[in-house]
This record gives C-alpha cells, structure tokens and sequence, in this order.
C-alpha cells in the first residue's frame, strides 16, 4: 500500500464513524491505494497510518454494525479529526449519525474537528460520476475525454452514464443542518468554528469524486494540533499520567450544556 506504513508513530488520529454499508472502508481504500476495491463488513476497527508530509497520521477505519457499537467511544479517544460518514441515498444513515454515533465523539480530544460525509455521490449525481483526474493513468484518461465528449455538457434530465440516477435521500442542506447540531452538542460557537460550507463534503468512493479533497482538508486543518502535540513532547519528554487520563476527555454533554 503506497505511502502507508505501521511502523512510525502517529503525530494524530482521525477516524471515520458512520452506520454499516455507507462506504468508510471504501472511502480509505480509494484515498490510500486509488482503487475502489470489494468490501467486507468491517469487524472492530482497522488502522491505517498516512504518511502527510513530515507527519504522521493514523485514520482508523470503525465498523458500523450494532454489534460493535460499543467499541466506539474507544477508537474515538484522543481523536483530532473524526470523519461522520452517511450515504447520501439512505436518509436513516444520517438519522443514525445523531442518534447513535455523535455520543461516541465524547472522548475525542476537545478540539476536534468534524466533517460530515454524504457518500455514493455518484448513485445520484452525474458530476460525481466522472472519474476523477488525479486517479487516472494515460489509457483512462482517454477513457475520461470518451466519457466527457460523449457528453459534452451535462443533461438537464436524470439520466446517467452508467444508468438510472437513484433520488438524493440526503441534501447537502440537510447534512450542513446536522453539522449546526453538532456543533451545538459540542458547545461550540458557530461563528467561531469551521464553516458547514467547509466541513460538509459529498463523495463517492467509487469514483473517487471528492475524496482526496475531503482528507487532505483535514490534514490540513490538523496541521496546528500535530505542531502543537510536537512542542508538547518536545518540551515534556517525560508522560504525564494526569494528561494521559484525560486526554482523550473532552468534557461530557451534560457538563458543557
Ligand atoms: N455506488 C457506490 N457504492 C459504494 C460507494 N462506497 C461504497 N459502496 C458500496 O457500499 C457497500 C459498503 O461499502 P463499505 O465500504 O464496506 O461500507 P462500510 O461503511 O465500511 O461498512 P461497515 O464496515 O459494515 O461499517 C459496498 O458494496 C461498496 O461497494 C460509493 O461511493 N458508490
Ligand atoms: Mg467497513
């Protein structure tokens, strides 16, 4: 796997929360090794280590069945980023995001960041069903320019390349109000948050529309935690066992509200 590695240690963690079936491990099989590859349900968790530069980030790919719901709150622990995944042609998906998942973010470090991901994009929309430059070597580029003048602009009505477009379950207003929500929940100020404009983004692993844009945002973003946790360790080689307890405890729902 290009650029991955289980041997350094990571500088932070990101991890992708979301119900069974909305497509976390494709979205990391697309970002890390540029395929959209078959699945199987995810049993616990995997973990990825992506190399961003200099630094070192660990993505930890959670299942979404309800038999491993439990592990939740422990693979969120100490998490910088978390990535809460729904399919866009499945509006429980997002129901679910609030109803289940959001209380497993309790232990994630207190300045988290969020993004809200409405994936299988290209189930309903035809731009996400281009296949996206980045990915393509010479012959598919080709195939893109055949795609692409075959259809020189897009078509008013519903019509796919590869077939019928399915209905969008979940609109990206819809996604952005539940960004609101959490946000709320987390006792943040919207104002002086990242923006739902920024943090919202709609993907498709399959093609890999979005994708390399939607991770790279968030390594971006973590650049002033992964900083700011090297001058910590720098200036405290020593483990402070306090810190250690509570790293991972950002206060509870009911302490902040
Ligand atoms: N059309 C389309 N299908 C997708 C996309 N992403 C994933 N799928 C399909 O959706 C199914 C579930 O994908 P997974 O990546 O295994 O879903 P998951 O969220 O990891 O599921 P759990 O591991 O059970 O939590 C598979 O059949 C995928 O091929 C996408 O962007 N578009
Ligand atoms: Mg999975």
């Amino acid at each position: 796997m290009p650029e991955v590695s289980k041997l350094k240690k990571p500088d932070v963690k990101l991890v992708l929360l979301g119900d069974m079936n909305v497509g976390k491990t494709s979205l990391l099989h697309r970002y890390t090794e540029r395929k959209f590859k078959d699945t199987v349900s995810t049993v616990g968790g995997a973990f990825f280590l992506k190399q961003w530069g200099p630094y070192n980030i660990s993505i930890w790919d959670t299942a979404g069945r309800e038999q491993f719901h439990g592990l939740g709150s422990m693979y969120c622990r100490g998490a910088a980023a978390i990535i809460l995944t729904y399919d866009v042609t499945n509006w429980q998906s997002l129901v679910e995001l609030e109803e289940r998942f959001l209380s497993l973010t309790d232990t994630a470090n207190h300045d988290c960041i969020y993004a809200v991901v409405g994936n299988k994009a290209d189930l309903t929309d035809l731009t996400a069903q281009l296949p996206q430059t980045s990915d393509l070597g010479d012959q598919t580029k080709s195939e893109e320019s055949q795609v692409l003048s075959a259809c020189p602009t897009p078509p008013a009505s519903p019509v796919s390349i590869s077939g019928v477009l399915l209905r969008k379950q979940v609109t990206h207003d819809d996604a952005v109000a539940l960004y609101g929500r959490i946000l709320r929940y987390k006792c943040l100020d919207e104002k002086s948050t990242l923006p739902a404009e920024k943090m919202c983004f709609e993907t498709s692993a399959k093609t890999g529309y979005n994708v390399d844009s939607l991770f790279e945002t968030l390594f971006d973003l973590l650049l002033p935690s992964i900083l700011r946790k090297r001058n910590e360790n720098q200036e405290s080689p020593t483990v402070d066992l306090e810190d250690c307890r509570t790293s991972g405890g950002k206060r509870g729902k009911a302490s902040c509200c």
